[in-house]
Parts: structure tokens; sequence; C-alpha cells
């Protein structure tokens, strides 16, 4: 900030502030900087929309930071109410183990049920096992399976690392979380906001009686085309879930792997093994 000031018939009081020129009653008396540091405002701002606005772009730049050097990645959704002694859970784990064995790190939402089960089974396998968490209304830690972890805040922007970071999604049984997860990748396949995305549903006795309604319901009243319903494949078969996988992404062969901390040699895995996030 500079500050000329009139003297007998000379220029007006005038004063600069980065591009801003302000004279007469516009010139303030203190600096940027005093003010910042002086005087204390209510907190009432950080609930203000432009500040929130500050905050979603932090989750975003979080986010990119971590995930950027992720290996080729597979994100895994499914229920958050499936015990650990049912077979669904077996399931996920099995997925979560062949997919880290097929050299591909695993995103999953970092919570319980069969996310909890799919961390698991990539983590067991030596696999580089990702959780991207939610910030609940009710206490919610991510699962003791996760080896590379972001809580997020906001629901729409880990929805976007989700798909940023993998290379396919996995659907495995589940509800309103579950559903949404799912039909916001048709979606996004649909519109070609990505392309050479295979999204597989495991569990054909669960998934069946939808695609039979999108078939004759949704396709049948010309709601959707045709081509459309191919944009999903159905299957009960771990091998075959990553068989389509790595045919749907164009991959001649596995994915250079994706292991973890312990063993790792991706710059993410190092991060989370040494406790720390890149930069
Ligand atoms: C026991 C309970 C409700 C825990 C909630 N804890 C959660 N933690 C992390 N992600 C979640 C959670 N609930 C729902 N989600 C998101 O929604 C999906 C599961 O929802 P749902 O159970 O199908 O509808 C998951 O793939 C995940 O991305």
């Amino acid at each position: 900030m500079s500050r000329r000031t009139r003297r007998g018939g000379g220029p007006p009081p005038e004063q600069r502030r980065g591009p801003v020129t302000a004279r007469r009653g516009q010139v303030e008396h203190s600096t940027t900087d005093q003010r910042l540091l002086d005087t204390r405002s209510p907190a009432s701002f950080v609930h203000s929309d432009p500040w929130r606005v500050l905050r979603i772009q932090s989750e975003f730049v979080e986010g990119f930071g971590l995930l950027a050097d992720l290996p080729p990645a597979v994100t895994v959704f499914g229920s958050a109410r499936v015990g650990r002694d049912e077979p669904e859970y077996e399931l996920g784990r099995r997925l979560g183990a062949a997919l880290a064995d097929a050299g591909y790190a695993v995103i999953t939402g970092g919570g319980p049920g069969t996310m909890e089960a799919v961390n698991r089974g990539a983590q067991e396998a030596g696999g580089l096992s990702v959780g991207l968490g939610i910030e609940l209304p009710f206490e919610q830690d991510l699962n003791d399976w996760v080896d590379l972890g972001v809580s997020f805040r906001y629901f729409f922007v880990r929805k976007t690392m989700f798909v940023k970071y993998a290379e396919a999604f996995v659907i495995m049984p589940g509800g309103f979380g579950t559903l949404d997860e799912l039909f916001e990748a048709l979606t996004l396949l649909q519109t070609g906001k990505v392309t050479r995305f295979p999204v597989v549903l495991m569990g054909t006795a669960y998934w069946s009686g939808l695609l039979e309604w999108l078939r004759s319901t949704v396709l049948g009243s010309a709601r959707i085309k045709p081509g459309d319903l191919d944009l999903v494949t159905m299957t009960d078969d771990v091998d075959e879930a990553v068989r389509l996988i790595l045919e749907g992404t164009g991959r001649a062969g596995p994915p250079a792997a994706a292991t973890s901390g312990d063993e790792t040699t991706s710059e993410v895995g190092g991060a989370a093994a040494a406790g720390g996030a890149p930069s």
C-alpha cells in the first residue's frame, strides 16, 4: 500500500492497494495485515457459503493430492450392513483378494460391512487397500483394513474421487447408498462423461430383479435405449468379474501390481506406510 497526501493545491490524498486506487474518503487508515492480525471478527462467517466453498475446495485438493499417484484401481461398492458371518462378507473378501492378485489397488467407502470385507481381502492379499470415508451424523471410523484413507465431509467430493481414481466399478448387493453409486456410474457412462469404464454387478440373485425391471419397464417405456443396458454386466464369480474388468479396460495383461505399504513400490503406498501423504 502506498499513500500520498494533498499539500496545498496538489493532488488529492491517494492510496494504492494492489491494483486498486483509492482517493479522498476511500483512503483506509490501516493496512490489510493490520486488519487481518489486529481484529477479531464474529465467527459466523465460517457457516457462510463463500467460506464453505473454500472448505469444499480444500477437500478436492486433499483428495487429488493423496490419490493422484494411485496405481490402477477398482472401486467396489456394497452394503454397510453386512455382518462378518454372512456369505456376502466372504464374497467381498474374495473379491478384494482377487482384485489385489490381479494387480489392482482397491477403493471402497472405508466403512463397515461389504466395504470392510473388500478392504480386508485386498489387504490380506498384499494389495493396496484404500478407503474414502464420509463424515456421518453418527460416529464413523475407517475400517481396520484400510491402509490409505481419507475422510470427506461432502458426499459429492468423495464421489468424484471414486470415479476419477478407478478404472472400473464392482457393485455388490446394497441399499440406497449402493444404488446411488450404481446409477451415478450408469449416468456418467450413458452421457459419455466416462468411457471404457466397466460396471460389474456381483450377485445375480440380488440384481436380476432390478435388471429385469429396467428392461421391462424402463426400456419398455423408452426411457432408456436398448444399448444402455449393455453398460452393465452381472456375475457371481470373482474371477469372471476381474476378467470383465481387464477386458473392458482394454488391458492385454494385468496392471502393474499395486502392493500394500509393507512391500510397496508405489509412492502412495510408501506414503501410507510412513504415515504421511504425498504433498
Ligand atoms: C452401519 C452404517 C449405516 C454405516 C454407515 N457407514 C458408511 N460408511 C462409509 N460409506 C457408507 C456408509 N454408509 C453408506 N455408505 C456409502 O454407500 C454405500 C453403502 O450404502 P448402503 O448400505 O448400500 O445403503 C457404500 O458403498 C458407501 O460408499
